[in-house]
Order: C-alpha cells, then structure tokens, then sequence
C-alpha cells in the first residue's frame, strides 16, 4: 500500500453510468479524504444515489475504476466480515425491517456476517444503539413506534454494527424538523470524530454542508465539477454551483444585510 492511496478512503476514476440510452455518470472522478466527512449535492435526478450505490457495488459500471479502501487493518473480524465491515450505510428513509424490532434491526448485520452468542450479539447491538442516543425504553420498539428522527438513529446504528471504516448517508436530515436535523448532525459529526470513519453524505440539506462537512462535492452533468470546503464551493464560478448556492431560497437562509 502506497502513502497515496493509504490516504484516500474511496477513489472513483474515469466512471460511466448508465441505464439503457440514459448516460448517468459521464466520465466522473472523485477521491474521498480518509476521515473526512465529503458531503455530494446536485440536481435531483442528477445522478447522486446512483454514485453511492454504484461505489457499494449495487448498480453496474459501464467503465472506470472504483477503490474502496474502507477496513483494511484486519481488526478482530475474519475474512467475509473483514470485508463486510468496510462500509456501513444509512438509506433515505432508514428502510428498517419493520417486523424487527431496534435492537434486531441492529443484531441482522451481527448475524449475517459473525457467529456469536445471542448474549454478545444483544450487548454490542445496545451499545450501538446507546452511541446514538436510544435508551433502554426504545430498544424493544418496532419501527411503527419510533418517531423519524429516531429512526434514523436506529439505522444508524445499524450501519455502525460491524464498526465499518466508510459510512454511506443518503440523505440523513431529510424529513427531519430544522432541531431534530441539528441534532443528527452534531451526532454525525461527534461520532465521525470519535470513532475516526470517513462520510460520504448525499444530502440537500445547506446546514448539513455548512456544520458537519470537511469538503462539498457537487455533480452536474454526470460529473464533480466544483469540489473543496464549503467557503471555496461558495466561490465557484460554474453555472449550476452558482445557481445551487446563490439561488433565492439559498439567499433565504443567510442573515438580511442591514
Ligand atoms: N435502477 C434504475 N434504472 C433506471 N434508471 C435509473 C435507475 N436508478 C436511477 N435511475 C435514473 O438515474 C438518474 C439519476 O437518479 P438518482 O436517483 O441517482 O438521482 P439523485 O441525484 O439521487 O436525485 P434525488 O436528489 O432526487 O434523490 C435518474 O434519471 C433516474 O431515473
């Protein structure tokens, strides 16, 4: 391993993406820091949750390379849950199992991929939900009993499971009230610092980007084509960023000037 690579936790290269005549991702290249949080924005329809699921390998490419890092210190886990531990992710809607309850929505990935006892398996499924925030009280609630925000820890604590190195967010603040997205957002970022993992975040969410993001991807026409902190995507000069940033409802959300 080179100190290049060892530096990034995924490195997207030349990608094309497509469904029949459709041309989704159109020559993209990215590279995900190790420990950062990179949040993606762009035009809906733009293309952002087929990067995500083509990187974690559930779409095909047509061409390009894609490196995943993730977990490669080799930790306590074996080979398939070695593997399995490299990334976790939280989807949109949090697509828990609804006839689980949290903590056996915690326990599946424990199951699916290590032989432990049922004892071990409900202590480390606890501890997770702790981590995020969840008492004993919501522990044994089915998702029908839990409200959006605690949801969306439930999921994260599930993708937290296997202690991944790379953590997918679809859109983690998305139907949350403004508190409960400020909330998960100082619970991302507490955790992420923390536990050390790196975040790539699909999110629309212009708090999300200026509080917990290290750096701002932003994909238009099947490419990045601005990249960097926040203040510098903030000074890009391409069309769409502009637009995306500078637009009206944007403005809305900056102090007025007096
Ligand atoms: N499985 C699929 N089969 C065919 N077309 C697909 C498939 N998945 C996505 N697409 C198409 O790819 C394009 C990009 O979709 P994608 O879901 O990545 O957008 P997005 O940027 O995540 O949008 P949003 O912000 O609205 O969630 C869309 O035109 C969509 O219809």
């Amino acid at each position: 391993m080179t100190a290049a690579s060892d530096q990034f936790a995924i490195r997207v290269t030349d990608l094309v993406v497509g469904f029949e005549q459709q041309t989704v991702l159109d020559h993209l290249s990215l590279d995900v820091r190790r420990g950062e949080i990179l949040g993606l924005v762009g035009a809906s329809g733009g293309g952002k949750s087929v990067l995500m699921r083509t990187i974690i390998g559930l779409i095909p490419k047509r061409s390009g390379q894609i490196e995943v890092r993730g977990r490669d210190d080799g930790g306590l886990l074996g080979g398939h849950a070695r593997r399995a531990a490299a990334w976790g992710i939280l989807f949109q809607q949090g697509a828990l199992f609804s006839s689980l309850t949290a903590r056996q929505n915690v326990q599946f990935p424990l199951r699916e991929n290590l032989t432990l006892s049922d004892a071990l398996m409900d202590e480390i499924a606890t501890a997770k939900l702790e981590l995020v925030g969840l008492g004993p009280d919501d522990w044994d609630k089915f998702p029908s009993q839990l409200s959006g925000g605690m949801t969306k820890r439930v999921a994260l604590a599930r993708a937290l499971a296997l202690d991944p190195g790379i953590v997918f967010l679809d859109e983690p603040t998305s139907g949350l009230d403004p508190i409960a997205a400020g909330d998960f957002d100082t619970l991302i970022k507490t955790l992420q610092q923390t536990l050390g993992f790196t975040v790539f975040m699909v999110t629309h969410d212009l708090a999300s980007l200026n509080t917990v993001c290290d750096r701002v991807a932003a994909l238009a026409d099947g490419k990045i084509v601005a990249i960097g902190p926040m203040a510098e995507l903030l000074r890009s000069e391409h069309p769409w960023v502009r637009a995306y940033f500078h637009g009206k409802r944007s403005q809305m959300l900056r102090p007025a000037k007096d």
